[in-house]
C-alpha cells in the first residue's frame, strides 16, 4: 500500500518537471541574486536560553484536512512573531497542504524572523525557487531521498547559504542523515502510515542523534505538558503547525503553549 509520502512525491516529481520549465533555473538564480540576505535560522534555534518554537504557517493537511478557513498568512506569521516564536515554518505544497511559494515570500517580507520553506524536497531546483523568494532555510526529509541524494541536497542548500532542517521518522534513516553531515535534525513523531502522533519518539531518538546537534521535534505538539516533557528530554527546538493555527486566538495558544 503506498503511503501519503509516497503520493506526495508521486505528485511532487511532477511539479518539479513542470517548474523547470515555468521558473528555469537561470531566471531563479537572477532572482537569488536580487534576494534579501539569508538571516541565520541555525543560529535562532542554538542560541541559549529555553526551548525555541518553530511556528508553522498552515493551512490545511492530509490528516487533518482544512485547518483554518479565514487563512492569512501574514496575519499568522506577524502573531507568531509577537508572540517569542524563534523561526517560522511556511508550508509550500499546494496540492497537500494548500500552501504556496507567495506565502513564503509575503511571510518573509512581512516579518524579521528567518523562514523555512517547509515542502517535499526532492532537487536542488526548489532549493533554487525556495532561496528565490527569500528562505533562509529549507526542509529535507530523509525518508523521501537515497543517502546520496540526501548528502547532494544537504550540500547544495548549504551553498546556496540555506539552513538545512534534515527530518527523519524511521530510527534507521538516523546514519544517512548524520552522514550527510546534518547539524540541525528534526524527528518527526507522525507515522505516515497511520498518522499516529507519538511525543516518545523524539524522546527516543534524542539518544540516538548526536549529542551536539540541535534537534527539533515535530508534529503533535499541542500543550505546555508537551513542550515540558520535550524540554526535558533534552530537545532545543519544536516545530508546531495545527494546534496553533487551528486556535482563533493565534497568540494566547502560543502563549498557552510556551507558558510565557
Ligand atoms: O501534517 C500532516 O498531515 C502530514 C502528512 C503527511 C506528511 C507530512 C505531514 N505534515 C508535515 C509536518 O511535518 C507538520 O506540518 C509539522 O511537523 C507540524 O505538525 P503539526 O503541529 O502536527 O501540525
Amino acid at each position: 500500500m503506498p503511503t501519503i509520502l509516497d503520493k506526495i512525491v508521486a505528485t511532487k516529481r511532477d511539479e518539479i518537471a513542470r517548474a523547470k520549465v515555468d521558473r528555469p533555473a537561470d531566471r531563479l538564480r537572477a532572482a537569488i541574486a536580487d534576494a534579501p540576505p539569508v538571516r541565520d535560522f541555525f543560529a535562532a534555534l542554538a542560541a541559549p536560553g529555553p526551548i525555541k518554537l518553530i511556528a508553522e504557517v498552515k493551512k490545511a493537511s492530509p490528516s487533518a484536512g482544512l485547518i483554518r478557513d479565514d487563512f492569512d498568512p501574514v496575519s499568522i506569521a506577524k502573531t507568531y512573531e509577537a508572540h517569542g516564536a524563534a523561526c517560522l515554518s511556511v508550508l509550500t505544497d499546494q496540492q497537500y497542504f494548500q500552501g504556496s511559494l507567495d506565502y513564503l515570500r509575503d511571510v518573509r517580507e512581512a516579518v524579521g524572523l528567518p523562514c523555512l520553506r517547509k515542502d517535499f524536497i526532492l532537487d536542488e531546483h526548489q532549493l533554487l525557487e525556495a532561496r528565490a523568494v527569500g528562505a533562509d532555510a529549507a526542509l529535507l526529509i530523509a525518508e523521501c531521498l537515497t543517502p546520496d541524494e540526501l548528502r547532494r541536497l544537504h550540500d547544495a542548500a548549504l551553498e546556496l547559504g540555506l539552513t538545512p532542517l534534515v527530518e527523519l521518522y524511521d530510527p534507521e534513516n538516523m546514519k544517512s542523515v548524520v552522514a550527510a553531515g546534518a547539524k540541525l535534525i528534526g524527528v518527526n513523531n507522525r507515522n505516515l502510515h497511520t498518522f499516529e502522533v507519538d511525543l516518545q519518539h523524539t524522546v527516543r531518538m534524542r539518544e540516538q542523534a548526536p549529542a551536539d546537534c540541535v534537534l527539533v521535534g515535530e508534529s503533535g505538539i499541542r500543550t505546555n505538558d508537551d513542550v515540558r516533557l520535550l524540554s526535558t528530554a533534552g530537545v532545543d527546538a519544536i516545530l508546531v503547525g495545527e494546534s496553533l493555527t487551528r486556535e482563533p486566538d493565534i497568540g494566547a495558544a502560543v502563549d498557552r503553549l510556551l507558558a510565557r
